[in-house]
């Protein structure tokens, strides 16, 4: 089995709107994250490597099997997990019924094995005390948690997360980081996310993607760095147009052109996000 994801000159198109555009794209084993502003097109690119979406042109190989062959593709469907962002539980069944279902869709036919697999994923995601609760009784953060729990049922190899950390909290974020740490070492795993701070913590690789291009590949310091010597700290609110907001000691953190009292601080990657974009943004006008 190659466990690597390889994507070459995919594209696709709703109508007239083009939002892939001869995507090439490689991913192997470890946590890969994808940035990128609303609509730039990562959920549709998501939605074709978890083979929901056929792209309308373009190659996959997935470890190692072609989606685009009947068989190949159901072969290749027990090997995904795929968390959508909208991941369409069942608000009557309990948390443990929607994982049995998903475990007989994966093909799971022993009953016992089911269950302990049930078992393992709800307590990857701690959420055991919640097994026989129904899914319209969990709170939005407790639904998330068993969306992932059911991206992980059959542990495949290739883990797809669309913005999973949406309605975590703090404890729970860092839970799941430890957990993606650990599936990232044997696994493919790649996530969608607006939260830079996860990026920063857990991915060794970022791709930025905008208007269905990839615009950064690289190391989330590497990303960072593209705010390099453009972060600032100042008293003054900025006049013009850079980016920048106001922090908690009351000072303003500038992304762009030093203001004439600013002192430089050390980029984050949000910090190499917001510049990368606003420079993306610049190069169209
Ligand atoms: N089924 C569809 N029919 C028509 N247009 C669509 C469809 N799905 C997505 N789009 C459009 O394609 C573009 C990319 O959407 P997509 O959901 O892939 O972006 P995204 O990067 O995941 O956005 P977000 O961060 O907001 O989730 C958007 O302009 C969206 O309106």
């Amino acid at each position: 089995m190659t466990m690597a994801v390889d994507v070459r000159a995919l594209s696709k198109r709703y109508g007239q709107k083009r939002v892939m555009d001869g995507l090439d794209l490689e991913v192997r084993p470890g946590v890969t994250g994808l940035l990128g502003p609303n609509g730039a097109g990562k959920t549709t690119l998501l939605r074709c490597l978890a083979t929901v979406l056929a792209p309308d042109s373009g190659e996959m190989r997935i470890i190692g099997l072609n989606p685009a062959d009947g068989a190949q593709r159901t072969e290749l469907r027990r090997q995904i997990g795929y968390l959508p962002q909208d991941p369409g539980l069942y608000a009557h069944f309990t948390s443990a019924q929607m994982l049995d279902y998903i475990a007989i869709l994966k093909e799971m036919t022993n009953r016992r094995q089911r269950a302990e697999e049930v078992r393992r994923v709800l307590t990857e995601v701690d959420l055991t005390a919640q097994s026989n609760v129904k899914i319209r009784k969990l709170s939005g953060g407790m639904r998330q948690r068993l969306g992932i729990a059911a991206a992980l049922v059959g542990d495949p190899g290739f883990i797809i997360l669309d913005e999973p950390t949406v309605g975590l909290d703090p404890e729970q974020r860092m839970r799941f980081r430890t957990l993606l740490s650990r599936l990232g070492e044997t696994k493919i795993v790649l996530l969608s996310t607006h939260q830079t701070e996860d990026v920063a913590a857990l991915c060794e690789r970022v791709i930025v993607y905008r208007a269905g291009q990839v615009i950064f590949d690289g190391d989330p310091t590497g990303l960072a760095w593209q705010a390099g010597g453009k972060v600032w700290s100042t008293a003054e609110r900025p006049v013009g147009d850079e980016v920048y907001w106001r922090t908690t000691e009351g000072r303003y953190r500038v992304v762009g052109a030093r203001p004439h009292d600013g002192e430089a601080v050390e980029p984050t990657v949000e910090d190499g996000y917001l510049r990368l974009l606003a420079e993306a943004e610049e190069e169209v006008a």
